[in-house]
């Protein structure tokens, strides 16, 4: 179990004659977590991986790409949503401790436990109720399979939170090293953004930037021009915005802002498409749904997070509408 800062309150406290409160249900013989605002936004988080497979706004529109062939039955990583990389990127190869592991690491692969509500951080209003709601998550060796416990066995304790409020969706990292050596990571918010047309997405906040190009063999680093990103082909690049991560990476579609994203402590920007290349991934569907998807991953990606024993790591993002 990891131990949590501040203790949950009741799933749906009961407050009579206060202004009405956020809904939370768990559902699906307890695989998932749902949360309503009074205002109706909404998202649902599997607790396989912690992974928000739907963010709605007050409208109903959903907001995250989730294919219509992703598993969400526990037996592979899902295709759309928010999937969490930890502790690796991609793979390591050259990186003993994480060699072992599986593409992108065991987080999104793992069952973790709801540890619950707060309310502590709703900013409330007196009209139409709670403004914001807050779910944690936890992951520890203890929630881990055994094969991904001999893979990477160290002592660590993972407190996930998202915060679902009317303007947008935070989420958070906490890491800490629970054991008695040092030890590293890497760590990633693996965002499938909803664009209804790739083709009118441009994406500002990455201009004059150092990135590396994924898809060049071999893969090469090099600096992004001073206009906005459009995608016209398959995209995989890991960018450290020159502006750093209070500066926001702008996703525009048609001309209109549709998502504003600012990080804390993760400093890399992942922009992924797979393009046409869609087609190969057994859980894509439907095929030319790579046209309605562009994935901006926050992440601490490019080298190392080293933890001392003992010590605390903090990381996040905000993505505003
Ligand atoms: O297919 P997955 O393991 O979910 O990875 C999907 C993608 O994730 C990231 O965006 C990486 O930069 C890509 O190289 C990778 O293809």
């Amino acid at each position: 179990m990891v131990d949590r800062p501040k203790k949950p309150s009741a799933l749906n406290p009961i407050s009579p004659g206060l202004a009405p409160q956020a809904q939370v249900n768990i559902t699906h013989s307890n695989s998932r977590v749902s949360a309503v605002l009074p205002t109706g936004e909404s998202i649902e988080v599997l607790l396989y991986g912690a992974t928000i497979i739907s963010w709605k706004d007050a409208a109903g529109q959903e907001k995250l790409f989730l294919s219509s062939k992703a598993q969400l039955d526990g037996t592979k990583a899902v295709r759309g949503g928010i999937p969490l990389v930890f502790p690796v990127f991609g793979t390591a190869p050259d990186h003993a401790a994480t060699a072992a592991l599986p593409q992108h690491g065991f987080a999104r692969i793992s069952r973790w436990e709801f540890l619950g509500r707060s309310t502590s951080e709703s900013a409330r209003t007196t009209d139409d109720g709670d403004s914001s709601v807050k779910l944690d998550f936890g992951l520890s060796p203890s929630n881990l399979d055994e094969e991904s416990r001999k893979k990477w066995p160290y002592a660590f304790g993972l407190i996930y939170s998202v915060t679902l409020g009317r303007e947008g969706l935070t989420t958070s990292m906490v890491v800490r090293n629970e054991g008695e050596s040092a030890w590293e990571f890497q760590v990633l918010m693996h965002s499938y953004l909803r664009v209804d047309d790739i083709s009118q997405v441009s994406i500002s906040g990455l201009e004059s930037s150092s990135y590396v190009d994924k898809l060049t063999t071999p893969i090469s680093t090099t600096t992004s021009p001073s206009s906005a990103l459009t995608i016209g082909s398959k995209t995989d690049r890991v960018y450290t915005p020159a502006g750093g991560p209070s500066a926001p990476v702008v996703v525009t579609e048609g001309g209109a802002k549709k998502f504003s994203l600012v990080r804390d402590n993760l400093n890399e920007v992942v922009v992924w498409n797979p393009w046409t290349d869609a087609v190969s991934m057994s859980d894509f569907a439907p095929a030319d749904g790579y046209k309605n998807m562009i994935c901006v991953e926050a992440g601490a990606v490019k080298g190392w997070q080293k933890l001392e024993a003992g010590e605390t790591w903090e990381g996040g993002q905000i993505i505003s509408l």
